[in-house]
């Protein structure tokens, strides 16, 4: 793992860091917050995925979790969304290859080559993560915005044990369903839709998968809300399953970071209440 900036913030360090990934078979950028702790000790980590068109820059600028990170004592990671780079197969659209990894793992040409988010964030990043920081990885929490809203709801529904938590800001909540997720989903995996389900959180939801409970926010201006997030496909899927959902319709919020940042120490403090030791 290579260092290429860290900074002192709200007593802790903001890193960003560089590695090899093998998973996609290309380089791979990541940053972490580590907050203000004592020698020795173990914090709990929050994984925070991010939407489309990002790196982990964009909520590392313009997020606003660091002061919020410090006074829990939460490790903030925020991971790429895709594989990138000259060898890397793209697309001229915003909503597909470099940038929309869509946290699957391709199995169809070309995209199979290095589209690992998957096995990237589920396996390799957090093993990465528990050997350099000083991560307790009993004590995890995932969270992520649209694109990484959908990424955070469907890993953690796929691994109930090893998140403790898990909110969203504005995700995708049915892929299968919607413009987005279906050129997605349908050019990672194909058109048999039925690899697409255990990357669709509620069809997930649908075949039984459980987390114990849900925050959501999303704002009513959000101009991706009934198109691509549609939040009451969620709501009646937690219903019939007897997840309790906490959906916020925040009146005037759009989607952008400015509604991320507004909301982003309700989910720090959240999360931080369930990750406690
Ligand atoms: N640029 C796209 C929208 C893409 C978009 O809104 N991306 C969100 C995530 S889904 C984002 O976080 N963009 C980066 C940013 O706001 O910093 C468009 O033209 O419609």
């Amino acid at each position: 793992m290579e260092t290429l900036s860290t900074n002192q913030a709200h007593g802790g360090v903001q890193g960003v860091y560089r590695h090899e990934s093998r998973a996609t078979g290309t380089p791979m950028t990541f940053s972490v917050y580590v907050p203000p702790h004592a020698e020795g000790a173990r914090l709990p980590v929050l994984w925070y995925l991010s939407g489309l068109t990002c790196t982990h820059a964009n909520v590392t600028d313009k997020g606003e979790y660091r002061r919020a990170c410090a006074e829990h004592g939460v490790i903030f990671v925020a991971p790429g969304t895709s594989p990138r780079g000259e060898g890397v197969a793209d697309d001229d659209a915003y909503d597909f290859g470099q940038g929309a990894g869509f946290y699957v793992d391709a199995t169809q040409a070309p995209w199979a080559a290095h589209f690992a988010m998957r096995s990237y964030i589920e396996e390799e990043l957090s093993a990465l993560v528990a050997a350099e920081f000083p991560a307790d990885m009993d004590r995890q929490g995932i969270t992520g915005h649209s694109m990484g809203g959908h990424g955070a709801l469907t890993i953690a529904l796929r691994n109930p044990a090893r998140f403790r938590s898990v909110s969203a800001f504005a995700p995708i909540v049915a892929p299968a369903l919607v413009p987005w997720g279906e050129k997605a989903l349908g050019g990672y995996l194909g058109q048999d839709r039925a690899a697409w389900a255990r990357y669709d959180a509620c069809a997930l939801i649908g075949s039984g998968a459980r987390v114990d409970e849900l925050l959501v926010d999303i704002g009513d201006a959000d101009q991706f809300m009934a198109e691509q997030l549609r939040p009451e496909l969620l709501e009646a899927a937690c219903a019939a399953a007897g997840i309790p959902l906490t959906l916020r319709r925040q009146p005037g919020y759009d989607h952008s970071y400015y509604f991320i940042s507004t909301f982003m120490t309700d989910h720090v403090a959240w999360h931080a209440e369930r990750l406690k030791a």
